[in-house]
C-alpha cells in the first residue's frame, strides 16, 4: 500500500481554496418518509450529522454510500459525480456502528481486506494494513480475531479498514453508540485525532451531541427529512433554532417579535412546545423583528415570593417536574413561560419546591441571547 493518509492542509486553506470534497443533495422516498437534504464537506473537514430517531439520518448515510436508491439529487466527491460509479468502485469508506469486522480474519487480515480486493498482491496489502494498525496503536493485536478485542479496539480495526482503502469519503455511522461511557470518552479522543489526519471528507451520524461538539468541524441537523439547522458546532450550541436542538444543547428557547431589548413572545407553545401564556422578555441586547430567544437553565434563579427590586425578568411559574442529578436539580416550569431551571439541592431544599407549586422565576436580561429566527 503507498504510504499513509493525506495530512490535513492548515486550517482555513482547503475550505477557500479547494472545491467541497463532498456535494451531495440527497432525495429518497420511503413510503411516507421523503427525504431531502444537502451535505458538503471540504477536504479534510468532519461533518456531524445530527437528528432525532427517524429524522432521516442513516437513510442519508446509506445514500451516500450507495446502499439506498435515490429517487434525486447527486453526489459529488472531489467534483466527481457518482452516479455511474458501481457501489464498490466508489471512493467510500464506512465504519459501521457495529463495525462487521469479519470475525474469521484476524485483525490485520481484516485490514487488509479492501485493498486484496483492489488487487493488491497478499505480502504488500498486509504490509500496510500492519502500517495502519500501528499507527492506531494495535500493532501488538494484529494477529487478534476481532470477538477477542474490546469494543474500543474493534472499532480502531474498523477505522483502519475503512482508511486503508484510502477513500476520499469516509462515513461513520455513529461509531462510538456500542462502547461503554467510560471506553467512549478516550476512543472519542483517538477518533478525533485520526479524523484529523484524514484528507477526505467525512461525515458522522450521531445521537449524541458531545460526538458531534468534539469530534465535527460542521454539524448538519436533520429534523423529518430536512435539514433544520447547518454550522459550525460553537454556533449549533448558543444559538439553536428549533425545539430538539435546544434541548440537545440544553437551552430554553423561544421565538418571539423584538422591539428594542424587549421581545413578546406570543401565548401559544413557544418554539420549546408545551403550555404557555404569552410573556415578555427583556434581552441582553436590541434586536428587531422575528427573533429566537434562549437562555440557559442554570441563569433561572427560583423565588417564592415575588422579587421585588431586581433587574431580572420575573415571570410566574408552575412546577411540573422535578429531576435530580448529582448535586444539580433541574425545575420544569410552566406559566408565563414553559422552561428548565438548574439549582442546587441545597436551594431545592431551602426553597422547599415541590411538583405543584406557584413560584417566581427569574432571568437577568444580559443572560438572554437574541438573534434573528
Ligand atoms: N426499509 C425501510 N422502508 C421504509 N421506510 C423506512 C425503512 N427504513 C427506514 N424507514 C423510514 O425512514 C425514516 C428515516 O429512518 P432513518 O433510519 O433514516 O432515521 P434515523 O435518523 O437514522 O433514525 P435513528 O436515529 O432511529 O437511527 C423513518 O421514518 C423510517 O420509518
Amino acid at each position: 500500500m503507498s504510504g499513509g493518509p493525506a495530512r490535513r492542509p492548515p486550517a482555513g486553506v482547503a475550505a477557500l481554496s479547494a472545491a467541497p470534497a463532498l456535494d451531495a443533495h440527497l432525495v429518497v422516498e420511503r413510503g411516507d418518509f421523503r427525504l431531502d437534504v444537502r451535505l458538503t464537506a471540504a477536504p479534510g473537514e468532519v461533518l456531524a450529522v445530527l437528528g432525532p430517531n427517524g429524522a432521516g439520518k442513516s437513510t442519508a448515510l446509506r445514500a451516500l454510500a450507495g446502499l439506498t436508491p435515490m429517487s434525486d439529487g447527486r453526489i459529488l466527491i472531489d467534483g466527481a459525480d457518482l452516479a455511474r460509479v458501481p457501489v464498490e468502485r466508489r471512493p467510500i469508506g464506512m465504519v459501521f456502528q457495529d463495525y462487521l469486522l469479519f470475525d474469521h480474519l484476524s485483525a490485520v487480515d481484516n485490514v487488509a481486506f479492501g485493498p486484496r480486493c483492489r488487487g493488491l498482491g497478499r505480502a504488500a496489502a498486509r504490509a500496510g494494513a500492519m502500517e495502519w494498525l500501528e499507527r492506531m496503536g494495535l500493532a501488538g493485536h494484529a494477529r487478534a480475531r476481532p470477538r477477542t478485542l474490546s469494543g474500543g479496539q474493534a472499532q480502531r480495526v474498523a477505522l483502519a479498514r475503512a482508511l486503508a482503502a484510502e477513500p476520499r469519503l469516509l462515513l461513520l455511522d455513529e461509531p462510538l453508540a456500542a462502547l461503554d461511557a467510560h471506553t467512549r470518552v478516550a476512543v472519542r479522543s483517538q477518533l478525533r485525532a485520526h479524523l484529523a489526519d484524514f484528507g477526505g471528507a467525512a461525515v458522522l451520524v450521531t445521537h449524541d451531541p458531545l460526538d458531534a461538539m468534539v469530534l465535527a468541524d460542521r454539524v448538519t441537523v436533520i429534523e423529518d427529512g430536512s435539514v433544520a439547522q447547518d454550522g459550525p458546532p460553537v454556533a449549533i450550541a448558543q444559538r439553536p433554532r428549533t425545539a430538539y436542538v435546544a434541548r440537545l444543547v440544553g437551552l430554553n428557547l423561544y421565538r418571539g417579535r423584538a422591539e428594542g431589548t424587549r421581545v413578546e413572545v406570543p401565548g401559544t407553545a413557544g418554539a420549546a412546545g408545551g403550555s404557555a401564556a404569552a410573556a415578555s422578555i427583556e434581552v441582553g441586547h436590541a434586536c428587531r423583528g422575528d427573533v429566537f430567544v434562549a437562555f440557559p437553565p442554570r441563569a433561572v434563579a427560583l423565588y417564592r415570593e415575588r422579587p421585588v427590586g431586581t433587574p431580572r425578568n420575573v415571570w410566574h411559574a408552575a412546577i411540573h417536574g422535578i429531576e435530580r442529578f448529582g448535586d444539580q436539580v433541574r425545575v420544569h416550569l410552566d406559566g408565563d413561560l414553559e422552561m428548565s431551571a438548574d439549582i442546587t439541592q441545597s436551594a431545592l431544599a431551602e426553597l422547599r419546591l415541590e411538583v405543584g407549586d406557584r413560584i417566581w422565576a427569574g432571568v437577568k436580561a444580559a443572560e438572554v441571547e437574541c438573534y434573528p429566527a
